[in-house]
């Protein structure tokens, strides 16, 4: 992970170079652009740690960029590089608003001290455990958004607690990203992170995944397994989608958490377990505990803190700029050199309302790279069993959120190809998660198996958990 991310503006190539590798040797991330609009272009839309600009660039003066800088964003810091000849430039680009100023040519040591303590000022306030400036690293990879701002500032108040964190969010919003991030920024960053999917367990598997089973406890046992929660020691356990267990597993997770004990199945000793507990659901958990179908009180128990994820919908900047870095990371994986996106693709993302949120648009990226060369445009983006298209269902246009419809209106309206269609998307948007799956399109489990079987769809993350036995689960 890197200590910052700078962007280096000087129409100097070997200077730009110079820096690049002097910065990275201290650990940073830098990216090198050449003149002021695309400098500007660079900052309006992606995170920044800091910004190192030459006086004089190409197509606007540095302290024109400067300016610009700290109208658009006023906690960023800017410092200026300057020449001999211009130190009357430097007094200029102080009171300009620049944090510091270095001289050409300078010595490694200014450049380091001068970045050094401009993050250091810009970061004040926000000291962190675990070495992990929260904002910074949240940004970085959810967007550059006033949104993730805020849910920054959530982060930074409850991760260095031990208390338990309630995620809520639609599918897709990167509730287990955000687990990971509190995890990192917490003092318990150096111990294990623990994931567990409870809505891809079955009930009958969940307590010996959770709590371990003793040697012979049951056919099959022939030695002692420990469960997450021991796994977890010391560190967080992330249980994600916790409203998929039944009462009467809740009731085991509240002794659970109240007695801080462990029971392993077939034991007789209750072992004591140190972990912070990080939860997620897509459901809302109080509407969940006023039907009835979640334990009031699990839920106040758990409900220490609760982090509500945005929706990715409306959030243009968090859009195009996951979908950059999706670009970067699919033509890696592909081996292809797509540059960019059209006008009219930007705004056909921006305007699409995201059901599978983060989800389904790296999703959509990495289809669209497969299918285009140069440029991504409007026709390599896919959103069609998603979308309203003439012929098919219209699914989005039913409500604008997966979770409002259920496959029942899908079924009555449409012929069993769109339910095919229909099925197979969701799967993939679940990735295989058939619990998940069936939730989305509010039907119970059983109805999912059975269709899936009916129409022969399976999904490569399916085949994982349906082959399992209990002895491959454990
Ligand atoms: N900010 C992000 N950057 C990159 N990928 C992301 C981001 N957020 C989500 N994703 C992608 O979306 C997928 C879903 O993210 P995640 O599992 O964190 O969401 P979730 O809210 O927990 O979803 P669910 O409720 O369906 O479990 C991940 O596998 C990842 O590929």
């Amino acid at each position: 992970m890197s200590v910052g991310k700078v962007l280096l503006v000087d129409d100097d190539h070997e200077i730009c170079q110079m820096l690049s590798v002097l910065l990275g040797a201290h650990g940073y991330e830098t990216v090198e652009v050449y003149d002021g609009h695309t400098a500007l272009n660079f900052i309006q839309h992606n995170w920044l740690d800091a910004v190192l600009v030459d006086v004089q660039i190409p197509n606007m003066s540095g302290i024109e960029l400067l300016k610009q800088v700290l109208y658009e964003k006023p906690d960023l810091p800017v410092i200026m590089m300057t020449g001999y000849a211009g130190v009357a430039d430097a007094v200029a680009v102080m009171k300009a608003g620049a944090i510091d100023y270095i001289v050409k040519p300078f010595r490694h040591e200014h450049v380091i001290r001068a970045i050094r303590c401009a993050l250091q000022v810009c970061r004040l306030g926000c000291p962190l455990e675990g070495g992990l400036q929260v904002e910074s690293e949240l940004h970085k990879r959810m967007g550059p958004s006033q949104t993730i701002s805020h849910l920054a500032a959530d982060v930074r108040r409850v991760a260095h607690t031990d208390f338990t964190v309630v995620l809520q969010g639609e599918t897709g919003t990167g509730k287990s990203l955000l687990a990971k991030v509190i995890h990192e920024a917490s003092p318990r960053a150096k111990q294990p992170f623990v994931v567990m999917d409870c809505g891809a367990i079955p009930e009958t598997l969940l307590e010996s995944e959770l709590f371990g089973y003793e040697k012979g406890a049951f056919t099959g046992a022939n030695r002692y397994k420990a469960g997450q929660f021991k796994l977890a020691q010391q560190g967080t356990l992330f249980l994600d989608e916790i409203g998929n267990m039944s009462l009467a597993f809740q009731m085991k997770l509240l002794c659970v958490l109240q007695e801080k004990t462990i029971l392993p199945l077939g034991g007789n000793k209750r072992l004591p377990v140190d972990v912070r507990l990080l939860v997620a659901s897509n459901q809302d958990l109080s509407r969940a505990v006023a039907e009835g179908t979640f334990r009031e009180d699990l839920y106040y128990r758990l409900n220490e803190f609760s982090i509500y994820l945005p929706a990715l919908r409306g959030r243009s900047k968090d859009i195009l700029y996951l979908a950059e870095n999706f670009r970067i990371e699919s033509n890696k994986d592909t081996n292809k050199t797509v540059s960019g996106f059209s006008k009219g693709a930007e705004n056909l993302l921006k305007n699409y309302s995201w059901p599978g949120n983060v989800r389904q648009l790296r999703m959509a990226v990495r289809r669209a790279i497969l299918l285009s060369d140069e440029v991504i445009t409007e026709e390599h983006i896919q959103l069609h069993s998603l979308n309203s298209k003439k012929g098919e269902v219209e699914i989005i246009s039913l409500s604008g959120q997966y979770e409002d419809f259920s496959l029942k209106d899908i079924i009555r309206k449409n012929t069993e190809s769109v339910e095919r269609k229909v099925l197979t998307e969701v799967l993939e948007l679940t990735q295989g998660n058939k619990a998940k799956a069936a939730r989305l399109l509010q039907v119970d489990y059983k109805t999912i198996h059975t269709k899936l079987k009916k129409y022969g769809i399976s999904h490569p993350c399916c085949a994982v958990t349906e082959n399992k036995t209990i002895s491959d689960i454990f």
